[in-house]
């Protein structure tokens, strides 16, 4: 896979800048960092990246004999990093939602890259009980798991539960993540070089972290912002993970803004004013593999938040999203206090 290139023209980036600063000084009867138009700011500042910087070599590596489970594989980001796994030689569980899609994009995988060592399993991420479920009963089946990629995300425009009383979106952007990655650490610590990767979203950087309405039942619901407070969830749930789960190599990572089913769906508006502007599916997906596959990515410590294949701060300059450690601690806390209540005796 090439590095991320120069993205849209420049006459289509200053458009864009000129209608977010004057969005952006319309807003500011709203604390800045609660704003979404400051997420559009920092989008369209970070679209150009630094490709000229990357090292083509990083993944000129073979991963034929390692294995990597991938949620969310048949589309977008997901499917581009099954599919530049697959490439390399290595063994490919995908984890997906839907039988007919994801048998779908395992046949475009295994066709272009000539690998026939991917795997689908299917599992709505949403369904809690089922997430232990498939977990105890992967570990059983197969004997090793070298890297587990969190990559499926959701967005929802209104509150739902799942059959648990969970609100759906926290169920899988936070607790299926919380528990698919506990029930497997086992195997992965088994294996060499283990690694997991969740791919969050710059989205967090308007959020603290917030612990006293995890299931977003108080107050007006907006599907975005909830969103992004999962987002902030993933970075401190990974920098948790990786204080206690030293054998493994932790990280989470921002793909830049990229055009896929979700970003069309889920914010139209958004979509079609920087649609020129987005990375395509491969580019998001660069720095998942890279951080999956290269040897390079473990030399940084585990636990840290990536962007174009450079660990970056996960907050804002001057920004009040510090949480304490109190706070994360708390919230690991509250996490394995749910994941136990529907853990299978
Ligand atoms: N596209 C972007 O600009 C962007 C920016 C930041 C972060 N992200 C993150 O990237 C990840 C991948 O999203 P994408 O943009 O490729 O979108 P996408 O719609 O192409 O992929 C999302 C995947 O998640 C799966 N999924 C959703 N709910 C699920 C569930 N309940 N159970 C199982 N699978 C489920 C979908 O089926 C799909 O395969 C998400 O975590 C998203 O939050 C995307």
């Amino acid at each position: 896979m090439k590095g991320i290139e120069l993205v849209g023209s420049a006459q289509a980036h200053t458009r864009s800048l000129t209608r977010t600063l004057s969005h952006q000084r319309r807003c500011q009867a709203h604390p800045i960092l609660l704003c979404p138009c400051t997420v559009r700011l920092w989008a369209w500042l970070t679209l150009n990246s630094p490709s000229k910087r990357f090292v083509e070599k990083d993944l000129d590596v073979s991963v034929a004999g390692r294995s990597f489970m991938i949620t969310g594989a048949n589309s977008g980001i997901g499917k581009a990093a099954a599919m530049a796994i697959a490439k390399k030689g290595g063994t490919v569980h995908m984890v997906c939602r839907n039988k007919d899609k994801a048998e779908e994009a395992r046949a475009d995988i295994v066709k272009e890259s000539g690998n026939k060592e991917v795997y689908v399993h299917i599992l709505d991420l949403s369904e809690t009980r089922k997430v232990w479920e498939f977990a105890e009963a992967f570990k059983k089946k197969y004997k090793a798991l070298n890297v587990l990629i969190n990559n499926a995300g959701s967005i929802m425009s209104q509150r739902d539960v799942n059959a648990e009383g969970l609100e759906k979106s926290f169920a899988v952007n936070v607790l299926g993540i919380y528990i698919l990655t506990k029930s497997l650490v086992p195997l992965l610590e088994k294996s060499p070089d283990p690694r997991v990767i969740s791919v969050t979203s710059g989205g967090m950087f308007v959020q603290k972290l917030r612990i006293g309405n995890l299931q977003s039942e108080r107050g007006r619901y907006d599907g975005t912002m909830v969103y992004a407070q999962h987002k902030r969830q993933q970075v401190v749930m990974t920098e948790q993970f990786a204080k206690t789960h030293t054998n493994i190599h932790f990280s989470v990572m921002h793909p830049g803004w990229v055009d896929t089913p979700a970003v069309a769906n889920a914010m139209p508006d958004f979509h079609r004013s920087m649609k020129e502007s987005l990375r395509s599916p491969d580019q998001g997906a660069d720095t998942v593999v890279w951080l999956a596959i290269s040897e390079v990515a473990i030399t940084n410590p585990s636990g840290r938040f990536y962007q174009d294949r450079r660990v970056v701060s996960t907050h804002l300059p001057l920004a009040w999203t510090h949480s304490s450690p109190l706070e994360e601690q708390k919230f690991m806390s509250l996490l394995e206090e749910l994941a136990k209540k529907f853990q299978p005796h």
